[in-house]
């Protein structure tokens, strides 16, 4: 896999705008992404990852403002965006001339999206025009942004985004209430790649679907993926179906990721005691008995954010210093370097040693004792 950089967020932060105050739906997240890479975003509901997906494709409308950052694409060699490129002036931090995406002119956001970014948002089998063919919601994206096709190329384009999908081009002329919700899905899957974009953001996906169908789709994205050099950020809460289909993993936090790492050390050893509580919030069906404790509470309020770390109420290991500062993401292991977490056990300023993953165990079986004897505040 190429391992050159598509696209650089560097501190980004949305606001929502409500009359009660303001809601820190983004806070200052910084992530890079190579092309044809898979990202896998996870976290509890509300905690930003939707809002950060819809920064990036500038999909966000009031009250959802962009309070800072800037989103850096490397639009490689594709002619139409080497005249996007920030003008010199605006190169202060890439000499090569990536794109802000924060900067675009609503013209150039038009020919960057499908051309280079297509999205599948949340119950994307339900996007579908219902009364129009499947066939010809393909070819309008089409029509609109590749206007040198003809109507041969298109319908040949069409049949075969829907053979690459795994669906008979013949359904092409059926409508979406006639296609089984896996193959909606597909469909929704081949629109998204009509253009052979760089990136696609898929936002929960497969939700809808039962286990089944959600594998075989994700086999087809993840093969889509390899075979085109797509990159991907995909979102959803099931961490164990993301260890499978993802390269890396961000774990959000109330607006910001708090632990980011290649799928397999995140499976491996989650550093951030709150990765570890969502690793371990579901019963494995091997093994020896363990008593579940989940993660006790819920996340902070985004309008009243605490001092010091967000997760400080929920963590079984907090002390003083988390209620105090607000830690940054940090190198937790020399030999993976890779493997950040915001968290002060990994502080070797602050803790003496750093904790293994028994330790972790330990701390959520303790407050697993403490619920079921009713001691837990
Ligand atoms: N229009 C809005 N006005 C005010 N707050 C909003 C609005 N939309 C979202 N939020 C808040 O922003 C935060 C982040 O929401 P977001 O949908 O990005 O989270 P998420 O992690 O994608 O959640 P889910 O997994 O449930 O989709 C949440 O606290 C949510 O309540």
């Amino acid at each position: 896999m190429a391992t050159e950089t598509l696209l650089d967020v560097r501190d980004l932060s949305v606001d929502y705008l409500a009359t009660n105050g303001a809601v820190h739906a983004v806070r200052k997240v910084n992530f890079a992404l190579q092309r044809g890479e898979i990202l896998g975003l996870a976290g509890e509901s509300g905690c930003g990852k939707s809002t950060l997906a819809y920064a990036i494709a500038r999909l966000l409308r009031p009250p959802a403002y962009i309070t800072g950052g800037e989103i850096l694409y490397y639009p490689g060699q594709h002619e139409e965006m080497i005249t996007m490129r920030l003008p010199k002036k605006g190169r202060k931090t890439d000499p090569e001339g990536a794109i802000d995406i924060l900067r675009l002119s609503p013209r150039d956001l038009h020919r960057f999206r499908w051309n280079e970014l297509s999205i599948v948002f949340q119950s994307a089998m339900n996007a579908l025009n219902p009364v129009m063919r499947v066939g010809d919601q393909i070819m309008d994206v089409l029509i609109t942004h590749r206007p040198d096709m003809n109507a041969e190329q298109r319908r040949k384009r069409a049949a075969e985004l829907f053979e690459m999908v795994g669906i008979s081009p013949d359904r092409l002329r059926g409508y979406p209430h006639e296609l089984s919700g896996g193959m909606r899905q597909r469909a929704v899957i081949a629109i998204a790649l009509a253009l052979q974009p760089e990136l696609i953001i898929m936002d929960e996906p497969t939700t809808a679907l039962d286990v089944v169908v959600q594998r075989e789709i994700l086999q087809l994205i993840s093969n889509l993926c390899k075979e085109f050099s797509t990159a991907m950020i995909f979102i959803t809460h099931d961490l164990s179906l993301l260890i499978e289909l993802a390269d890396k993993i961000a774990i959000m936090y109330a607006g910001t990721m708090i632990e980011k790492a290649q799928s397999k050390d995140l499976y491996l050893h989650p550093r951030h005691p709150y990765s570890y509580g969502l690793l371990n919030s579901f019963p494995t069906l091997h093994g020896p008995h363990k008593i579940m404790a989940g993660i006790p509470g819920s996340p902070p309020d985004l309008r009243m954010l605490p001092q010091g770390c967000t997760f400080q109420e929920r963590c079984p290991f907090v002390f003083e210093h988390c209620r105090q500062v607000t830690p940054a993401l940090i190198t937790t292991n020399p030999e993976q370097p890779e493997q950040l977490a915001a968290c002060h056990l990994y502080d070797e300023k602050i803790t003496k040693e750093v904790p293994t993953i028994a330790d972790l165990a330990a701390g959520y079986e303790k407050l697993a004792t403490l619920s079921l004897e009713g001691n837990l505040e």
